[in-house]
């Protein structure tokens, strides 16, 4: 089927129950949901891949992908002085110019919360930490929901818990389901970011399945992946989250928001994905609020092509050749 006339099924879909008392009833409503065109979608994703903006968009569109970078170190290497770098660079990307945009978020380990809490302190940055035994997520429900009442205890404003994949694709999905309200509720006020690792769930259908699992548990964000697993934040596979994210506004009244992780790493890329969201969502989700840029190193190129676009001079890639 088409893949892009998803929000009248979904419609259909949605008259049945979301309280789950079994496995089975859960498998049905996800096995439910519309399959995915797979042709469809990487079609429409290459085709918006290449999708031109105007040239007065350029500068806009890169502040806005500034503005929603979660900013990213987890690395068994990482220490708090990386950390505060990380954190200086957040708070002020380029710091010759104050019109450059804070980031929206830095992404650390749990035991590094505190330090990063400290550092963007007042900036308004905030601190997201991975959790639920990050990236792998193969441990008990207990250590996973202390993991993360750890992580909040010491101040993160975001969770980013990965799903029990190999439980996932077993088809054990109200286990997946319960551990997601399990730590939704161990998260207090902080937000829910749930990671699907959709480098490892095999088939488009399933991307779509974990969305709407992850949305129906209660997650505020969807994120597609760990940044440990290839392929990660890929186009079509942000595509399919979207039109999640989309469908369960229409059919459930609750707005969720998305974040691609993993190999983003120009400018070109950012805007692409920028591109996508409009294209599918529409401007709704062009916010920090409820669209988010997992990146380590994307940040680098946006103030490189920034400054191109500012002075006309800059001696490296050009990577940006959107027009
Ligand atoms: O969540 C973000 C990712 O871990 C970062 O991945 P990256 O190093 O490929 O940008």
């Amino acid at each position: 089927m088409d893949s892009f006339v998803l929000v009248g099924d979904a419609r259909e879909v949605s008259t049945l129950t979301t309280s789950f008392s079994s496995n089975a009833s859960l498998r049905g409503f996800l096995h439910g949901l519309p399959g995915v065109d797979k042709v469809g979608a990487d079609a429409r994703a290459a085709m918006l891949g290449t999708r031109s903006i105007k040239t007065t968009a350029k500068r806009q569109a890169i502040d806005l992908a500034i503005s929603m970078v979660d900013l990213t170190t987890l690395e068994g290497a990482d220490t708090p002085g990386k950390v505060r770098a990380m954190c200086a660079k957040a708070m002020h990307p380029d710091p010759t110019n104050p019109d450059v945009p804070r980031v929206a978020a830095v992404c650390v380990y749990p035991d590094l919360v505190a330090e990063a809490v400290q550092a963007v302190k007042g900036s308004g940055v905030k601190v997201a930490s991975v959790a639920t035994a990050f990236p792998s997520g193969r441990s008990s429900l207990e250590v996973k929901v202390t993991d993360t009442a750890l992580a909040v205890a010491a101040g993160a404003d975001e969770v980013d818990m990965v799903i029990d994949r190999g439980a996932f694709l077993a088809g054990d999905y109200l286990k997946v389901f319960e551990e997601i309200v399990a730590i939704k509720a161990a998260c207090g006020d902080a937000h829910l970011k749930v990671i699907l690792e959709t480098g490892e769930l095999a088939t488009y259908d399933n991307v779509r399945r974990a969305s709407w699992l992850a949305m129906l548990a209660g997650g505020d964000f969807i994120k597609t992946s760990t940044g440990k697993v290839q392929p990660a934040a890929t186009l079509p596979v942000t595509l399919i989250m979207l039109e999640a994210v989309r469908d369960f506004l229409a059919t459930h009244g609750r707005k969720v928001g998305v974040k691609p992780a993993g190999g983003i790493r120009t400018t070109k890329d950012a805007i692409k994905m920028l591109v996508l969201v409009n294209e599918t969502t529409g401007d709704g989700w062009l916010d920090p609020d409820w669209f988010r840029l997992g990146a380590s190193s994307v940040l680098n190129d946006l103030l490189m092509q920034r400054q191109k676009q500012d002075t006309g001079r800059y001696s490296g890639p050009d990577y940006f050749t959107l027009d």
